[in-house]
């Protein structure tokens, strides 16, 4: 199942659409703030720390649900509520509350100080002391999000201790998928209250593939054509994915022999390109400085993935509008095609689709699939040691292969990009890129 996610603006609307009030989410957020800890680790001595705000007032109603189920619960205020909300919260608790500055350090820590309401960074002496008291907790709970992340774009506007767990309440924020607060959330819980979030950003999940049919034949099954460059070990990579993720023909025009190919990739010496039966033409991997390649590609009809080297070679974005493209930038070659962009690096990706009608993989520890009609997958969280040469050539061929089986652009890009980040789990830490083919 996928998980949404709302930006603050958009959680704040669909709080104000809710069926139930403001006042029964809150209690909702508290009753399963204090749900999740006590699954997490039930019972040790707790300190909760309340900000003003309406995250703080998840904190007052936690306390009092986890000391109704007997936990030892101490409640520390960095100020008096400022929403109503917060103060019937706060009213509710029966329990003393103790001065931020002064409260002793507990075994679990629970940060309720700021959500997405955070407009600036903790004040340097608050934020020194929530990371000396996370510093002597044994497990860290951050209500909502780790106080000092901004959520719609993943900043940190402060120092922010590391969670063991984040619970967040109707729909994931950006910065749960975005660096650097990405790495800052432990294990993410979504809990759920009586929102209805309506939107087309999403955490990627599982893909569903299409199956076999019956009476497949090779090339219904999808052909994919990838054009080598002058370095051919990365269109190797790309087109022994290919043909492990299930493409039914594999073929690479070349002008030279590629060794160490599976050998059912079939390897030709000429174009191809007005081959009606290319289910997803692949152009980029080892390319090189051919532009021509890149010229000859866009002339074919076919569905395309354009990756590495392809993507600085476009020039304007614009002169990929009409062609049915996946781009797959990392940082460097996204700053190279669409230039410096304002604003979150969610709102980047889909300017870039946007502008050049195609969709795009923006890669990196916080990969996002962004579609020009305004869909937005994030991936779960990869393992860090996908970041070894080549694991985006492999990537390229995984999505040239979903794209020629028939899964329209956008969801092939998607399930790529899932079924990479899975690949590398499997792989483990001593993966190379050419690892990853076998865990596919
Ligand atoms: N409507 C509701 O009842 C719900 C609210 N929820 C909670 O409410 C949170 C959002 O609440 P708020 O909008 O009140 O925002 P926050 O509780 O995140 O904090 C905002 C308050 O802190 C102040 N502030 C911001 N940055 C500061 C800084 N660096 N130093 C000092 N003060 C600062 C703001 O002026 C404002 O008064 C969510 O993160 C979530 O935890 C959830 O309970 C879900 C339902
Ligand atoms: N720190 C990281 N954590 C998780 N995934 C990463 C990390 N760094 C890179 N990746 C992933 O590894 C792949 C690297 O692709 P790319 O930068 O194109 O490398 P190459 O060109 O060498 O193949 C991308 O899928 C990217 O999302
Ligand atoms: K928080």
């Amino acid at each position: 199942m996928t998980r949404p996610i709302l930006t603050a603006a958009r959680m704040r609307e669909a709080e104000l659409a809710a069926p139930v009030g403001l006042a029964e989410l809150m209690e909702q957020a508290g009753q399963s703030l204090a749900e999740a800890i006590f699954r997490h680790s039930a019972g040790p001595e707790t300190l909760i720390l309340c900000g003003p705000g309406n995250n703080g007032g998840d904190g007052y109603v936690a306390a009092r649900h986890l000391s109704a189920r007997g936990v030892k619960v101490r409640v520390a205020a960095l100020a008096e509520p400022t929403t109503d909300l917060a103060k019937v919260a706060r009213q509710r608790w029966d329990g003393p509350v103790e001065a931020f500055d002064g409260a002793a350090p507990a075994p679990l820590l629970v940060d309720c100080l700021f959500g997405t309401g955070l407009s600036r960074g903790l004040e340097p002496a608050v934020a020194e002391r929530l990371s000396v008291l996370a510093g002597s907790a044994r497990t860290v709970v951050a209500c909502d999000l780790p106080s000092g992340v901004e959520a719609d774009s993943g900043a940190l506007l402060s120092p922010v201790p590391t969670a063991d767990l984040t619970v967040t309440f109707g729909a994931l924020k950006p910065a749960h998928r975005l660096m650097p607060a990405m790495a800052r959330m432990g294990r993410l819980v979504l809990a759920h209250i009586a929102i209805e979030p309506d939107t087309r950003w999403f955490e990627l999940a599982e893909p569903d593939l299409p199956p076999v049919a019956e009476g497949a034949h090779k090339y219904s099954r999808g052909l994919v054509h990838a054009l080598a460059g002058s370095m051919p070990g990365a269109i190797a990579l790309s087109a022994t994915a290919a043909a492990r993720s299930g493409a039914g023909y594999v073929r690479i025009s070349t002008s030279a022999p590629i060794p160490g190919l599976p050998l059912s990739v079939v390897q030709v010496g000429d174009a191809q390109l007005g081959d009606p039966r290319i289910g997803c033409l692949l152009v980029g991997p080892g390319l090189g400085k051919l532009p021509q390649l890149l010229t000859l590609a866009l002339t074919s009809r076919a569905p395309k993935v354009i990756d590495a080297d392809a993507i600085g070679l476009v020039g304007e974005p614009d002169r990929l509008r009409g062609q049915d493209a996946i781009l797959t930038p990392h940082g460097g070659e996204f700053a190279q095609l669409f230039g410096d962009h304002p604003g979150s690096k969610a709102e980047q990706a889909l300017a870039a689709a946007a502008v050049s009608g195609s969709v795009v993989v923006y890669k990196g520890p916080d990969t996002l699939v962004a579609s020009p009609d305004g869909r937005l997958g994030f991936a779960p969280p990869a393992p860090a040691w996908l970041a070894t040469a080549g694991t985006g050539d492999v990537l390229a061929g995984i999505i040239a292969a979903l794209r020629a089986r028939g899964m329209p652009a956008f969801d092939a890009a998607c399930a790529g990009v899932w079924l990479h980040g899975r690949a590398a789990e499997r792989a483990g830490p001593a993966m190379i890129a050419d690892d990853l083919l076998e865990h596919l």
